[in-house]
């Protein structure tokens, strides 16, 4: 795997069951990603499985799908579903042309954003896990066609010797993120200490969390009209009402993420494991909204943040019409918005405030000067708003201040 654009003619391949419908919506992400990576898509194209099929399709049909690639000129086929090395192998032989699955697709994806070192190790170990995976179907697949199992042939040393090469160089690429992934580690631990709240933007990808990061925080990250442009989590500091909070952007979900993906990017996907708040932010736009808040919530249950305070926000908001608006409002409670117009921003800021807010430790602290560590304390756990001297005092305003953290209560006046 490359990781640089495949500009390419191709056809995608949908295969659906008899008793299935089309899932439109599947194909059209498929289409998304091969233009991403620079495709021209010719033409979708689903066949219907009768029985099924070893390799997938019967072999009238991959005759037929041989020949639309030549009456067409495509020199790339993309199956919107995970083929099995078998079938993988199959078409190569077969369709005389490259053969790119889904699974493929996204690691492609994800290869060709990432930018700085970490995401690109990532991403490398996310593809020497999928290629260990395919060695191993590989491998038990020659067994059964065999039929030794259990014999050392020459074909089991290979696979072993090619196992054991795989699994050196995934162990090497662990070794130089662990750094990486102590220091998410010891940030988080380091956040949940000063108490500064955290607020995370999670969503399926291209949905425009990075986009309303950049409203909500004034900060310039990367948006644009591709899947996963954002791979590197980031924190931008914004200001809710009197309440400081960080918002982390973080690397979007899709329907089937590569198990190998998911793992190797389980770290900075769980940085929002400690956060006060989840944005869950969906494109209000698209048909299949409801499969893919399904889709985001079950990966955010997988990475433990199934507990955490969550605000769904119905976003572009802007391109849809009245009547869809009236839909959308009945797939769940949340904030219309627009993070291009900005229509409702300001109500969700609000709501985020409030939401801060319950979370609080609002107060004013008086210090003698005898006590600076008080001080110090307060500093650390806390926002301060306001802070001015007497002739033996600071009188501290503070806020901002999570559950659990250490602060003086006992300069503490209510008033
Ligand atoms: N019309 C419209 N477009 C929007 C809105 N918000 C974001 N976009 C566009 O949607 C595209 C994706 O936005 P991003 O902010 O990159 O989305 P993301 O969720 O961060 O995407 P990934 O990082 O790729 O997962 C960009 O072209 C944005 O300009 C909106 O409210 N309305
Ligand atoms: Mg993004």
């Amino acid at each position: 795997m490359s990781g640089e654009s495949i500009a390419r003619t191709a056809v995608i391949v949908s295969v659906r069951r008899v008793s299935e419908d089309m899932d439109p919506d599947r194909a059209e992400e498929t289409r998304q990603l091969a233009e991403g990576l620079g495709a021209d898509v010719l033409q979708i194209r689903t066949f219907v499985q009768r029985t099924p099929q070893r390799y997938l399709l019967g072999k009238g049909q991959v005759e037929e799908l041989h020949d639309l690639l030549q009456a067409l000129r495509a020199d790339l086929v993309i199956f919107d579903s995970e083929l099995t090395p078998p079938q993988y192998r199959h078409m190569i032989d077969f369709l005389e042309s490259s053969v790119m699955d889904r699974t493929r697709l996204i690691l492609e994806t994800f290869a060709a954003h990432a930018h700085t070192g970490e995401a690109k190790k990532r991403v490398q170990i996310a593809e020497r896990m999928f290629e260990l995976g395919q060695l191993r179907a590989m491998n038990a697949g020659y067994d059964q066609q065999a039929g030794f199992i259990g014999m050392r042939g020459p074909g089991e040393t290979l696979f072993q010797k090619r196992r054991r090469a795989k699994k050196s160089e995934i162990h090497d690429l662990r070794e130089q993120v662990r750094e990486v992934d102590t220091r998410y580690a010891v940030k988080t631990h380091t956040r949940q200490e000063s108490a500064i709240a955290k607020v995370a933007v999670v969503g399926y990808t291209n949905v425009g969390k990075s986009t309303l990061i950049n409203v909500l925080a004034g900060s310039e990250l990367l948006a644009e009209n591709k899947l996963f442009a954002t791979l590197d989590t980031a924190a931008r500091p914004a200001h809710f009402g009197r309440q400081s909070a960080v918002l982390i952007d973080t690397v979007g979900f899709i329907r089937d993420l590569p198990e190998s993906l998911m793992d190797s990017f389980r770290s900075t996907l769980a940085e929002s494991r400690d956060a006060d708040l989840l944005l869950h932010v969906v494109d209000a736009g698209v048909r299949d909204l409801q499969e893919r808040i399904h889709v985001v919530d079950t990966v955010l249950a997988r990475i433990g943040c199934a507990d955490i305070p969550r605000v769904l926000v119905f976003n572009k908001i802007d391109t849809v019409d009245q009547a869809r608006r009236e839909k959308v409002l009945l797939i769940g409670t949340g904030f219309m918005i627009s993070a291009t117009t900005l229509e409702g921003v300001d109500r969700l800021k609000d709501h985020i405030a409030e939401v801060l807010l319950r979370h609080v430790v609002h107060g004013r602290y008086v210090i003698p000067f005898t006590e600076p560590g008080a001080r110090a304390e307060l500093y650390a756990g806390a926002v301060v708003v306001n802070e001015r001297l007497t002739a033996r005092s600071w009188i501290i305003e503070a806020a901002g201040a999570a559950p659990g953290a250490r602060l003086p209560q006992r300069f503490l006046r209510k008033d």
